[in-house]
């Protein structure tokens, strides 16, 4: 057992899955909002089950701790109030570790945070199984990097910690493009099956295929204009590929819509519509779906 401690806050999906991992090989407590049960069951991708106590608490009832590591792992439109109301709460300045898809809260909270930022980009899937558990659903990989460049001793000491605990974990220096690469992914398909409540696979069938060419298109002139590199089979067959790999997923954006839950759409086509409008592109369709997730509806061009 490693004695640095990690405090997780956002104890959704993703946060609970990292807590009940890390908690074999580290001191962890979970922070939320409100009281959830210290017992918590894991279900693996093989099916089995393991129900692990954790350190549950509030950010109400936080005493003043001075964890190793912050993690926050609040959607990405909730990261910056969780954030402060931990900050308040805590002894000394964590390594903070940002598990949000999009690219805004990184950039973001790099220049608020006066201790180490850590990025982590990953594609393990997991949902909730109500207050007292978490699904793994599949098993992917979590690259680790910072966006100042000087903590890649940092990333890789929490990625084998990561790797001890069962989470495959990889330390990177190239992250604000792997974000930016995941970013395109998620902007080309999340919208869509959002808006036309589909799986990702029906994404590959009429009328949708030609929806996914032009969104792909003004994703790729973006990213030339940011000076993102390009994925080495091109934006369309990345985003194509993962199409293929998840056809059966109702996206976290779908999720939500159909929940009447808030989306990530400003962390993940805000950085996009952003950079379109600095170097003047025009962005018809990325445009019409922010709209869609803003207000309710779309007319595609
Ligand atoms: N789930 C997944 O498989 C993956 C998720 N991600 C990314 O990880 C991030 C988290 O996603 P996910 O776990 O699915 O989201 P969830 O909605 O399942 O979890 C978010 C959690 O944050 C809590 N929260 C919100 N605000 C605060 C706050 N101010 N203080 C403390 N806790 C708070 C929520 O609490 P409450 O219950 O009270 O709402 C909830 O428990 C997202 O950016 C997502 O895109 C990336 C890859 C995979
Ligand atoms: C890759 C994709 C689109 C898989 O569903 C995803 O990351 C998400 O659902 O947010």
């Amino acid at each position: 057992m490693n004695d640095a401690m990690h405090l997780i806050v956002g104890p959704g999906a993703l946060g609970r899955l990292v807590a009940l991992h890390l908690a074999g090989v580290a001191p962890v407590t979970v922070a939320g909002r409100r009281t959830l049960p210290a017992a918590q069951t894991l279900v693996t991708p093989e099916g089995v089950r393991r129900t692990v106590p954790l350190d549950m608490t509030t950010l109400a009832e936080l005493p003043p701790l001075a964890p190793a590591y912050l993690h926050l792992t609040t959607k990405a439109y909730d990261a910056h109030a969780a954030y402060e109301s931990t900050m308040a709460r805590l002894a000394g300045d964590p390594i903070l570790v940002l598990w949000q898809n999009g690219y805004q809260v990184q950039p973001e909270l790099q220049r608020r945070h006066p201790g180490p930022v850590l990025c982590a980009s990953t594609t393990e899937g997991a949902w909730l199984t109500g207050d007292e558990g978490v699904t793994h659903a599949g098993r992917g990989i979590t690259y680790l990097g910072d966006l100042s460049g000087h903590h890649v001793e940092r990333c890789r000491e929490l990625a084998a910690t990561l790797n001890r605990a069962g989470l495959t974990a990889e330390a990177v220096t190239d992250i604000e493009t792997r974000l930016w690469h995941k970013l395109a992914i998620n902007a080309a398909i999340n919208p869509l099956v959002a808006r036309y409540r589909i799986r990702n696979g029906q994404l590959r069938d009429r009328p949708f295929r030609p929806m996914v060419e032009r969104v792909v298109d003004e994703v790729a002139a973006i990213m030339a204009k940011v000076g993102v590199s390009p994925p080495p089979a091109g934006w369309h067959t990345l985003v194509w590929q993962v199409i293929e790999g998840t056809a059966n997923n109702r996206a976290s954006m779908l999720q939500d819509v159909l929940a009447g839950r808030p989306t990530e759409r400003d962390a993940i086509l805000g950085p996009l519509l952003a950079a379109a409008q600095r170097h003047g592109l025009d962005t018809p369709c990325l445009e019409a779906l922010y709209g869609y997730l803003a207000r309710g509806s779309v007319t595609l061009r």
